[in-house]
């Protein structure tokens, strides 16, 4: 599997404000211009608040579509989709729910807004997915993201660590090919921390996973790849290996300040 981002661009409307924040009849600009490409394994997004990680995730979820530029999502076989604006063109791949099976994805998000249960809802999102004997596999998300003890909590009433494990559940209710994850750690507990390890370590061979954190360095570490956004693009993007080899410590903490010093520099001299 291989993601191509090819000139991304998203332009906030201000009709698309939420809660009224964005009054001023201003556009907001999510991503400018971006371009990259990822391989299987893990690539840990960096970038301070407001730098376009969210925005990148939910267009690359398929939860968005690009205002300009074009996402193409290659599978090894040869498979392809293009996701952009007005044509979404195809070969293979045969539609856009063939795609979004293919893809799990964790939102950074603080409540959800159903009175399904725990277990009711896993068990029809893996129906819905068609996933072989959905009961059995229900119930195996619930053991291992320890939700046992929410099995018939409505998801309403989950918050911070039960709520990052039932996330962590639903998104790999199939083993999905492109697994997103945003800000996975933000209110999570020892347990989900413990646990989301496990499944980075056991992460199947073939899978890109795309995780973005603002502060979370630990979290980081865990990467194969780096990216770095900033104010819309991508400012590097490589192996964590050689980008931390860059600095003394070694650490993406250490390179993150690093770059972080670098760009205070720049805005400064402009
Ligand atoms: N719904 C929206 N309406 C208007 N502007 C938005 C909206 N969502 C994001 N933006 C703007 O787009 C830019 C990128 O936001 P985005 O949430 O993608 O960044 P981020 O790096 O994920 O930030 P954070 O870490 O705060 O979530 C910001 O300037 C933000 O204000």
């Amino acid at each position: 599997m291989r993601i191509d981002w090819s000139h991304v661009s998203k332009i906030y409307e201000p009709q698309e404000s939420i809660r009224g924040y964005y009054q001023k009849r201003t556009r907001h600009m999510g991503l400018l211009d971006f371009s990259a490409s990822v391989r299987r394994g893990i690539t840990v997004i960096l970038g301070p608040e407001g730098s376009g990680k969210t925005t990148l995730l939910r267009l690359t979820g398929t939860l968005m579509v690009p205002d300009d530029g074009r996402i193409t999502f290659q599978d090894s076989n040869g498979e392809g989709y293009v996701w952009s604006k007005g044509s979404v063109i195809t070969s293979g791949i045969s539609s856009l729910g063939d795609l979004k099976e293919k893809i799990g994805y964790i939102p950074h998000t603080k409540k959800l807004d159903h009175d399904i249960t725990v277990e009711l809802s896993l068990l029809h999102l893996a129906q819905l997915r068609r996933v072989p004997n959905p009961k059995k596999r229900s119930a195996e998300m619930i053991t291992k993201w320890g939700l046992g003890a929410y099995r018939r909590t409505p998801l309403h009433e989950l918050s911070g660590g039960s709520l990052k494990r039932y996330l962590l559940a639903q998104s790999l209710i199939v083993s999905p090919k492109i697994w997103i994850l945003d800000e996975p750690t933000k209110g999570m507990d020892e347990l989900g921390k413990r646990l989301l390890w496990q499944e980075l370590i056991d992460q199947p061979a073939d899978r890109i996973t795309l995780i973005a954190t603002t502060d979370d360095m630990e979290l980081a570490e865990c990467a194969d790849d780096l990216m770095l956004l900033e104010s819309g693009s991508c400012r590097r993007l490589g192996r964590k290996k050689w980008l931390t080899a860059s600095v003394p410590e070694g650490t993406v903490s250490a390179w993150y300040k690093a770059m972080q010093a670098f760009s205070k520099l720049r805005s400064s001299q402009r």
